[in-house]
């Protein structure tokens, strides 16, 4: 879990669903987020956040200009959290996802600034989800990815279940008509497919971000490793 820095550092994704409401376009959750950010203030944290009904809404309509429309829904979610962070005095620093490399993480971190890194999209249209960004960084720096989603974990037969190891019992049971990245389904595909352990667990409550990054087991326990 250390690193050449000499810290040990966590990484974690504020999902789309936690600072938006990931059905009404444009919708962000300031409240949460300022109350998250006094939390992450604590950690040394490489931070990473999703689409949610920004990015997502944006390279889901089928108009002309996607990269366009999306490129600017993206950096403004952005902006809204770069934002917080400045008036809270936590000096951070901006990473679009389409520039993201380690090295790029790393050099934000040697100037002793708390790198977020954002879902993005290519001049191609490809998408970059933050899932991947995430999983990327925490296999380098050899952590876990803590995924801070608006569910309490995994839900299986109506509950959310502390461990999982595979996607076999796995049922989706509710999706964003926006998604573009393939939703939770996709996570869990992708976690198994890094090999990262993960933690899938409810951010609204403030204090599980607390949690979480103390290394303390909430919510679902993706065992992928
Ligand atoms: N079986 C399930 N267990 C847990 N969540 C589920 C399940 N099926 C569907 N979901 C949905 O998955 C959503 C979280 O996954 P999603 O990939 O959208 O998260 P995110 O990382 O917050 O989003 P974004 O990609 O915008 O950053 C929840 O809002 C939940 O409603
Ligand atoms: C939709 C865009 C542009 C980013 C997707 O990133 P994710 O929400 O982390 O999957």
């Amino acid at each position: 879990m250390g690193s050449k820095l000499g810290y040990v550092y966590r990484v974690l994704k504020l999902g789309g669903s936690l600072i938006t409401n990931k059905n009404v376009p444009f919708s962000f959750n300031e409240e949460l987020v300022t109350n998250v950010v006094n939390v992450i203030k604590n950690f040394k944290v490489i931070l990473v956040h999703g689409g949610g009904s920004f990015g997502h809404y944006e390279a889901s309509l089928s108009k002309e200009n996607t990269q366009t429309r999306t490129v600017i829904a993206m950096q403004e979610l952005n902006l809204k959290i770069l934002k917080i962070f400045n008036k809270e005095n936590i000096p951070v620093f901006p990473l679009p996802g389409r520039y993201f490399t380690i090295n790029q993480v790393l050099e934000i971190l040697q100037n002793n600034l708390i790198p977020i890194i954002y879902g993005d999209i290519l001049p191609n249209g490809n998408i970059i989800s933050g899932d991947d960004i995430t999983l990327t960084i925490a296999k380098h720096f050899h952590t876990e990815a803590l995924f801070a989603t608006d569910v309490e974990g995994i839900i299986i037969n109506n509950t959310a279940v502390s461990l999982l190891k595979s996607l076999d019992d796995f049922r989706e049971i509710r999706t964003s008509q926006f998604d573009v990245t393939g939703g939770i389904r996709e996570k869990l595909r992708k976690i198994f497919q890094y090999k990262v352990n993960s933690l899938i667990f409810d951010g609204r409550n403030p204090t599980n971000i607390y949690y979480a990054l103390s290394g303390k087991r909430i919510g679902t326990f993706v065992e992928a490793e």
